[in-house]
């Protein structure tokens, strides 16, 4: 028996050059690689199964042990199970001499491969750890400084893909292999994938190896729609009606897009957290399917080698039946049927109902109550030899109910599940492929890469050899991976042959393997189909009396066969195992790391450009700020004093102005007409208004000045705005006509005294008067005689005493009274020929003394200089405010740009960071080798360019 990696016909198998016989060699069959398969543990293998369980899977740092820069790993010491092919002169003790060595050999591989394979686990675990840490970092980062997303465009269809609806499974990782056209131009390269990923949220992440492969021809470009295509884990689902994703994106805000970005994060995180924890989970499934009564329950049994599942049911068996370790169930043999519509719960009764294990001929037909059940057995194989309880990993098979057209669908369904790791294909040798069994292998090799096919019932067939090459060429129109690994994957048995212990009692079963078959009833029937009518029916297992000495020979070569199938089924199961686990977790954590990778370069890039773009403006806002600071306080200040000044100014002139005219107006030629004695009051009147007028006259003249004065003032700080401000302070209105409209009539109210009598005569000017009054010559006899004295100094007076001694009071008593008249009748008319000449100044006296009074110059000149004050005041306050808000302004866009250039300058570091490591973490996840290339003997076994 051989179960070394070698293709059946040559045409296949692993490398070519490593299993190349050497025909110089007397040992052609070296290099001889070792193979998993049964036997006891070896000294090796015990020590590497220590090395495992010291392993804890996820150490505390990713750099600390298993990764080096060589990517070899620490724990793998090639010299140990090195590839290297036996020395010429070493002679090799064959598998017939010690059948043992092969064992050993197998079974150290065997615990190699786990070794290699916890460690790459535990090298995707520690990453994914990290990869969460590092979206949790991002979706912080996001909400702090929202990232920038490419805008997005549909990535335009492969070209060839021959069924873009199915994601394949199983497939080898991306190392090499290249997907292909027709043409044979290579396409890209492939990422492992598997069935599920198309199920679920996974299937995103497969656009990505195009993506990857498409990336380094793609020059440097800063958010593109380019870079958006590139995107897979992380591609936002942007769907609006008549709207590209490229226009609804760029009519998102930032802060839209940041939020989407969010959320796909989230679900990044979710679904790395159950891909770890899938990774962690060391249990596999197999699912056993195939065609109605071709042998599914046989074939397990024999697996289990005990009678476990029902066979050769009426009706046939049509729930799926799962069959686990014990162990798992307290140590209790029993059977689960789980209730139609439930999802199971080991430790919730309601869930199913518990069924002995010989009862279970009652369920497992019974697909009205029951979908599925879980039954408990103990391993009577040793862990070297069980499939199921073999130390390595915890397999359970599952039973699925023989396809039909009616079962057909469900099966299919089942078998995409995550879960199942491997698929097992049991078909009659007899029947060959139905149409559901060709359909359903159809549809599951786009899923899985490789189907694992059992033709059973081969003691039935006589023309062996016709029996095989119809199956396989059948094979290779269903599956080609399959039938390229045919000496693996398909294989010829009588799962009835096997002997099988009870379903009670753990006992060993028979161990002759051909010496009756069957522990219990599980002989052979007599009445499985034969493949032609005419060819003789072999094999009579399970009668009673020994088979004759031929059949025993034959026995034992159907038992022989059935370990070799064991043997690559248990190889099968572990790569399988190793890819359907962690190939979905390398893909994925790929895809994050490269969109992260990506996004992360093009926000670093955006916050450097950010960075610059603020640098520079700063270095414009930044003396623009100072300056205007600066002119704030020297424009106050030069407005102010400007305002002063003025005022000040306009005060003094007024002042002046309105002085000279009150000192004036009585020497002033008022052109009043004096009209004569008779309108003497009108007179006066008149030439009262006309000194007022003189006075308002040279008020308004004093306002009319301050107006230019104001004008002057107001087109100052008016400049000042232009310069400080800009031209849109010209824009200033100012109109001088509305300044002092509220005087009016003020004056004549304020000054408003009657013309009295005394006003026309001057008692102090008629006393100064009297020696004019002489000179006139008024021929007033008296005077004449009196003499000189008469008029001069109190000479009236002392005229008239001397007249009085000279003329005798006598004659005196007699002129007395005409005299009088006569002087009265003299002063009367003196006075009233001098009033144009003396009413003007008494008039202006009295007009000044009232004005005086009022405080009227002052008065006018505060108003005339306060009204100035408050017309200037407002373009100045309006000048301050606007350099005032210039200096917020300023402020504010250097504190907004200050903030952004921090922002952006931790931004900057934080995505030059995550460049850096996902760029690390990316390349420690390609050195994840699934396929297990330079383990020799161990994996890798399949060939690339065998993937479909
Ligand atoms: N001669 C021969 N008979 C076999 C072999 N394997 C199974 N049988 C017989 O074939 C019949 C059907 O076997 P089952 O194991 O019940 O078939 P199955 O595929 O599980 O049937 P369903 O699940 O009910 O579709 C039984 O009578 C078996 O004894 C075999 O290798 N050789």
């Amino acid at each position: 028996m051989s179960q070394d990696y070698r293709p059946r016909d040559g045409s296949a198998g692993p490398s070519s050059s490593r299993s190349k016989p050497n025909s110089s060699s007397p040992h052609p069959r070296t290099p001889h690689y070792m193979t998993v398969g049964n036997g006891s543990t070896s000294a090796s293998a015990a020590a590497l199964m220590s090395t495992l369980d010291h392993d804890s899977g996820y150490g505390p740092s990713i750099l600390s042990d298993s990764y080096t820069n060589d990517g070899g790993s620490k724990g793998w010491h090639p010299g140990l199970t090195s590839d290297q092919p036996t020395p010429e002169f070493a002679p090799r003790i064959s598998d017939e001499i010690n059948p043992d060595a092969d064992k050993d050999r197998r079974m150290m591989a065997s615990h190699v491969h786990q070794l290699y394979y916890n460690q790459n686990r535990a090298a995707l675990g520690r990453q994914i750890t990290k990869t969460v840490e590092t979206l949790q970092d991002l979706r912080q980062k996001n909400s702090e400084w929202p990232a920038q997303y490419p805008s997005v465009r549909e990535p335009p269809k492969p070209k060839s893909d021959p069924r873009p609806g199915f994601a394949h499974t199983q497939s080898t990782t991306a190392g090499g292999d290249i997907h292909r056209e027709k043409d044979n131009v290579p396409l890209r390269p492939c990422a492992p994938r598997r069935a599920a990923t198309s199920l679920d949220e996974e299937s995103t992440a497969e656009p990505s190896s195009a993506a990857e492969a498409q990336k380094p021809q793609e020059p440097e470009r800063l958010i593109t729609p380019q870079s958006a295509q590139d995107f897979s884990v992380l591609k936002l689902q942007l769907n609006v009606t008549g709207l590209t994703p490229a226009e609804i994106a760029h009519s998102m805000n930032k802060e839209s897009i940041a939020s989407l970005l969010n959320g796909r994060i989230n679900q990044t995180i979710q679904h790395l957290i159950r891909l770890r924890a899938r990774i962690e989970d060391s249990s596999s499934k197999v699912l056993v399917t195939g065609d109605l009564n071709a042998g599914k329950s046989t074939f397990c049994n024999a697996l289990l080698r005990r009678k476990i599942l029902p066979e050769d049911q009426q009706p046939c068996t049509s729930i799926f039946c799962e069959v686990l370790d014990a162990k798992e169930n307290g140590n209790l043999e029993e059977a689960h049927a789980v209730h139609k519509g439930t999802i199971y719960k080991r430790n919730d009764e309601s869930t199913y109902d518990v069924y002995s294990l010989q009862d279970l001929e009652k369920i497992v037909t019974d697909n009205q109550t029951y979908t599925q059940c879980k039954v408990y057995v103990k391993d009577i194989r040793t862990i070297d030899e069980s499939l199921l309880n073999n130390g390595v990993v915890d397999i359970s098979i599952i039973d699925a109910p023989g396809l039909n057209s009616d079962s057909l669908k469900t099966t299919a369904v089942f078998a995409r599940q995550e879960e199942i790791d491997v698929v097992v294909f049991v078909v009659s040798a007899a029947n060959h492929f139905t149409l559901s069994a060709k359909e359903f292998i159809w549809n599951a090799a786009q899923e899985k890469a490789y189907i694992f096919i059992v033709v059973n019932g081969f003691d039935n067939i006589r023309d062996k050899a016709r029996c095989e090459r119809i199956i396989l060429e059948q094979v290779a129109k269903l599956s080609r991976g399959t039938f390229k690994e045919s000496s693996e994957l398909v294989h010829f048995v009588s799962s009835n042959a096997i002997p099988v212990a009870t379903a009670i009692g753990s006992g060993p079963p028979d161990g002759d393997g051909g010496g009756g078959g069957s522990g219990s009833s599980s002989g052979p029937s007599n009445d499985f189909p034969s493949m032609d009518d005419d060819e003789e029916t072999l094999g009579k297992h399970g009668e009673p009396g020994s088979p004759p000495k031929k059949d025993k020979g034959k026995e034992k070569e159907k038992l022989q066969d059935f370990e070799k199938l064991e043997g690559s089924l248990r190889r099968f199961v572990l790569e399988q195992r190793a890819k359907s686990k962690l190939a979905p977790a390398k893909t994925y954590l790929l895809n994050v790391l490269a969109d992260l990778n990506l996004l992360a370069t093009v926000n670093r890039d955006v916050a450097q450009s950010e960075l610059d773009r603020v640098s520079q403006d700063l270095q414009e806002i930044e003396p623009a700020f100072e300056k205007s600071k600066k002119a704030r306080a020297e424009v106050s200040d030069d407005v102010d004093k400007t305002i002063e000044e003025t005022c000040s100014n306009i005060y003094n002139n007024t002042r002046t102005i309105i002085n000279n005219a009150i000192f004036q107006v009585a020497t002033t030629n008022l052109g009043v007409p004096y009209p004569g004695l008779m309108s003497a009051f009108q007179y006066a009147e008149d030439i009262k208004q006309a000194m007022l007028d003189q006075i308002s006259q040279a008020v308004t003249i004093c306002e009319e000045k301050a107006k230019q004065k104001t004008i002057g003032s107001v087109n100052a700080i008016k400049s000042l705005g232009v310069l400080h401000l800009g031209d849109e302070y010209n824009d200033l209105n100012f109109n001088s006509d509305r300044m002092f409209t509220k005087r009016r009539d003020l004056l004549a109210r304020q000054v408003d005294f009657e013309i009295e009598l005394s006003d026309f005569f001057d008692a102090s000017s008629l006393w100064g008067q009297n020696e004019k009054v002489a000179g006139t010559g008024m021929a007033l006899t008296v005077a004449s005689v009196l003499g000189g004295r008469m008029m001069g100094g109190f000479g009236w007076v002392d005229g008239a005493v001397g007249a009085v001694r000279v003329m005798g009071a006598q004659n005196m008593r007699r002129l007395v009274i005409p005299g009088l008249i006569a002087a009265v009748v003299l002063a009367t008319t003196y006075t009233l020929h001098t009033i144009p000449t003396t009413l003007p100044p008494r008039l202006s006296r009295r007009i000044s003394s009232t004005l005086s009074a009022l405080d009227y110059t002052h008065t006018n000149a505060l108003r005339i200089s306060i009204e100035t004050r408050k017309i200037l005041r407002y373009p100045a306050e309006n000048l301050h405010a606007g350099l005032q808000q210039s200096v917020r302004e300023l402020g504010e866009k250097r504190e907004e740009r200050l903030k952004v250039k921090k922002d952006s300058d931790v931004a900057r570091k934080y995505f030059g960071n995550l460049v850096r490591e996902t760029g690390e973490g990316r390349r420690r996840v390609e050195d994840v080798d699934l396929e297990g290339a330079h383990v020799p003997g161990v994996a890798g076994g399949y060939e690339e360019g065998v993937m479909v």
